[in-house]
């Protein structure tokens, strides 16, 4: 099993970077949308296309490249000689990459609220747009510092 994981290390690695760059377009993008839906979508006609948009890029973009994230993090993880977790690397990366998680799932939370006309204010939407910035700024530090 270990073995057939260190044979396809490469392979996994440059797919983990392709699904990180899918899931992080979308977590800087949504609250994006957030912002201008709860600014500018008092009326019924752009509330509905910021709805159709924020589904969209929620279901069809965000959820799977979460998926693939993860799966191919954890093949990685898996993979002999990768991680040591004697380092303080492997643990900040976890903790930020679970922050990320939790983010995600907000901003899940977040379009169903503004569906239903209960969103909180723009202003709070741009201060939580800062969140998944230093959450990234922490993950790429660890995995490519690795102090
Ligand atoms: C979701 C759970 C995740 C797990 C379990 C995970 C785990 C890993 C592991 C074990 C490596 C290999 C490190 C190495 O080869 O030395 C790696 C590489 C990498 N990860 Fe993740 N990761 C996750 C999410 C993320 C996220 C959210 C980002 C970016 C925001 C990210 C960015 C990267 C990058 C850029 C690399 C390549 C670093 C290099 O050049 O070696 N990862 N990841």
């Amino acid at each position: 099993m270990t073995d057939w994981l260190a044979l396809i290390y490469p392979y996994a690695k440059a797919f983990h970077v392709m699904a990180v760059i899918s899931w992080m377009a979308g977590l800087f993008y949504l609250p994006r949308l957030f912002v201008y839906h709860a600014e500018r979508g008092q009326t019924p006609e752009p509330a509905g296309s910021f709805v159709v948009m924020e589904d969209k890029l929620l279901r069809l973009i965000m959820n799977p490249a979460m998926i693939a994230t993860w799966v191919s993090g954890l093949f990685l993880v898996l993979t002999p000689g990768i991680v040591d977790w004697s380092m303080a690397w492997p643990w900040t990366k976890a903790a930020c990459v679970l922050g990320m998680t939790w983010f995600h799932m907000w901003c899940a939370r977040q379009r169903r609220l503004l569906q239903a006309r209960q969103g909180h204010s723009g202003r709070r939407y741009r201060i939580m747009n800062e969140v998944p910035t230093l959450l990234m700024v922490g993950i790429v530090v660890s995995v490519i510092v690795k102090f």
